[in-house]
Formats: C-alpha cells, sequence, structure tokens
C-alpha cells in the first residue's frame, strides 16, 4: 500500500483532529503517502487536496473541529457525483480511502463500492453517537460533557428563579445525547425518541404538566426538560407554547446548539480517535467495506453495512436509571 486518502464528512466532531492526526502518523511509520481532501466528498469531488506531513497534524490533537473542513455534499445522492469521485480517486492512485464521519458519510463509502476498487474504510465519528459496532463513536464524549456543564449553569438560574427550563440537544434522530446528559445533570425529564410516544405526545405532555404540578407542590426548585431536537413539533418553542396553553406554566427555552459540536475534545475522545486511526491504517492493507470501532474496550472490525443499517438503541440500563431517578425524586 502506498498512498492513501482520508476526508473528514458529515458534521464535524471534537477528536476528528485527534483521527487525522494518528492516521498520518501511521502512514509516516510505514511509509504511506496520505493525502487529505477538503470539505469531505466535495473534495473528492473536485480534487481538492494536501498532502498530510507529520509536522502538518503534529500539533492539533487538542484542537475541535477539523483541519481538513467538513461538509454534506449533495452530489454524492446521484451516480455522477460518485463516479467522479472514484476517477479522483483513481487518477490520484490512491489504494485506500479513509472515511472519518458518521453514518451518512459511511452510506458515501457503500455507493462508492461498485465504482472504485480500492479499500474503503469508516472511523465513527459524530456527536450523535447514532452507529452501530462500536460503544462510541468520536465526538460523543465530549458533546455530552460540553452539554452538561452548560445545563450546570442553567440549573443554578433555574432555582434562582423557581423556573422551568426547556433545554434542546443535538442527536438528529437518536437519544444518545439527551439520555446521558440529561442523567449526569439530574434534569427532572427527559423527553426523547427512546421513551416518548410520537404518536402519543398528548399523553406525555399531560404526564409533564402534572410532575411540573406535583414539584411545586413539594418543593421551589427549578425543574429542568432536557428535550431531544427533531422530537417536539415546532421543537422547545411548541412545547413551551403547549405547556402555557394547557396548564398556564410560564417556561424558558434554551437551544445547545452547536456549541455542543465544538470545542476542545476531552480526553477520552483524544484517546479513541488516536486509537481508531492507528487501527484504520492497519485494516486499509488488506479489508475493505469496513469500520473501526470499539466494542466493550476492544478493537471490532465490522462491515459498514451493518454498522449503519443496524440500530443502536440508547442503553438500557440508562433507561431504567432514569425511571428509578424519577420514582425517586
Ligand atoms: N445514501 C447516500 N449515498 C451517497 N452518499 C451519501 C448518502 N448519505 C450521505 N451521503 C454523503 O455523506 C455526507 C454526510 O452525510 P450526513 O450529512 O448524513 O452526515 P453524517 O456522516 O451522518 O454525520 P452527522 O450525522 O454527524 O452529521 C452527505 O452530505 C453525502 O455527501
Ligand atoms: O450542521 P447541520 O447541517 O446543521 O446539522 C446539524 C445536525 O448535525 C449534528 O450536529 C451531527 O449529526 C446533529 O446532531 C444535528 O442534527
Amino acid at each position: 500500500m502506498k498512498r492513501i486518502a482520508l476526508i473528514t464528512s458529515g458534521g464535524d466532531a471534537p477528536g476528528m483532529n485527534a483521527a487525522i492526526r494518528s492516521i498520518v502518523l501511521a502512514c509516516h511509520e510505514q511509509d504511506i503517502q496520505c493525502l487529505g481532501f477538503f470539505h469531505g466528498y466535495n473534495g473528492l469531488m473536485h480534487d481538492e487536496f494536501k498532502e498530510l506531513t507529520v509536522d502538518l497534524v503534529a500539533p492539533i490533537i487538542q484542537f475541535g473541529g477539523t483541519i481538513l473542513k467538513s461538509a454534506r455534499c449533495k452530489e454524492m445522492h446521484q451516480n455522477s457525483g460518485v463516479e467522479q469521485v472514484a476517477s479522483t480517486l483513481t487518477r490520484h492512485s490512491i489504494d485506500a480511502l479513509i472515511v472519518v464521519g458518521g453514518d451518512g458519510s459511511f452510506r458515501g463509502m457503500m455507493a462508492l463500492q461498485p465504482y472504485w476498487q480500492g479499500h474503503l474504510i469508516g472511523i465513527p465519528a459524530t456527536i450523535d453517537n447514532d452507529l452501530a459496532c462500536t460503544d462510541k463513536t468520536i465526538g460523543f464524549a465530549t458533546a455530552v460533557s460540553t452539554a452538561t456543564h452548560a445545563i450546570d449553569k442553567i440549573r443554578d438560574t433555574a432555582n434562582a428563579f423557581e423556573r422551568v427550563f426547556i433545554v434542546e440537544v443535538m442527536g438528529r434522530h437518536s437519544g444518545h445525547i439527551a439520555f446521558n446528559v440529561g442523567l449526569a445533570t439530574g434534569a427532572e425529564a427527559i423527553l426523547s425518541f427512546e421513551n416518548c410516544d410520537s404518536k402519543n405526545l398528548e399523553q406525555v405532555q399531560a404526564d409533564l404538566i402534572n410532575q411540573i404540578q406535583s414539584q411545586r407542590q413539594h418543593n421551589h426548585s427549578g425543574f429542568v426538560i432536557v428535550l431531544a431536537e427533531n422530537l417536539w413539533p415546532g421543537g422547545p418553542h411548541g412545547l413551551q407554547a403547549a405547556l402555557r396553553e394547557t396548564a398556564h406554566i410560564e417556561s424558558a427555552v434554551c437551544v445547545l446548539g452547536y456549541i455542543q459540536r465544538g470545542g476542545n475534545p476531552c480526553p477520552e475522545d483524544r484517546i479513541l480517535a488516536t486509537e481508531l486511526g492507528i487501527e484504520a491504517v492497519r485494516a486499509a492493507k488488506n479489508r475493505s467495506g469496513v469500520m473501526v470501532g470499539k466494542v466493550h474496550g476492544q478493537i471490532s472490525i465490522n462491515c459498514i453495512i451493518r454498522a449503519t443499517e443496524q440500530s443502536k438503541p440508547v442503553d438500557q440500563a440508562l433507561r431504567l436509571a432514569y425511571n428509578q431517578i424519577c420514582q425517586l425524586t
């Protein structure tokens, strides 16, 4: 193997830079040239790249974002776009492409498979943690930590004003961030896909109102609701209006948004990214169509189809813990 291409794709995740660094260092050690293409699949489409050297990546492990930039790329949903990417890889005599990204980015690799003979390796990196075949994705631990610290601050003002707060967290359509952050902050309520029947939100709303009203009778502290994005019609403001209109409950809304995607990666993400980067280069020699992950503390290499198609529910133990805490408080 002489030459590897590398992209970061989809939502950026803290730890992507640590993965880039590790891949480049592993390539250097094995005399493999490493070309970094910019802006996800767009860079492969438009031949926008730079050779990644040890000097370039040496100081980046602690930084959020990605030095290769990231993007979504519409053209990848059409055969002509995929063919263009394949032709760039062929023209540069690339032996393997490593994609650092989420499930969509891996679907891009699957689309590429029929058009390109080189080896395709995925490294899971998304704050959403919605990829199977790995306990955690790169960026998730940092996002949970960032959101936890933010809600701790919100808690102070919620208590001081005895206010209900609706805090929206990211996760696209999965509740990994919502459940972990909700438990870590002692949120009074977690509303996510896993514990709310989206076809019966009226019942969810009625239960929530009961919970708020009964808490009001017993103590005068704040009430923090962690709400998963894309769950409630109209988002957190929709829920805010519903609480006001049906029960005269006033609340404040805080959308944590992109703050969860930024910032320096926590040690756990740096270490995970470093391990997966090294393993990805090793796998690129003789495997293709696989994702390198970590399951129960061990490196695990699985087919990207399985990683993207299999669902990864929020840990049952986490949901049980939340239910028990709710009964105790
Ligand atoms: N079905 C598909 N076929 C081909 N390419 C795809 C497909 N789905 C996604 N892609 C490519 O991968 C890119 C990234 O996908 P997406 O926007 O879903 O982010 P992601 O990798 O899932 O990361 P995150 O969810 O963290 O943002 C898309 O912009 C597109 O270029
Ligand atoms: O950057 P964009 O395109 O607004 O995407 C936001 C989405 O990306 C993520 O941050 C990562 O997948 C999701 O949590 C969120 O729904």
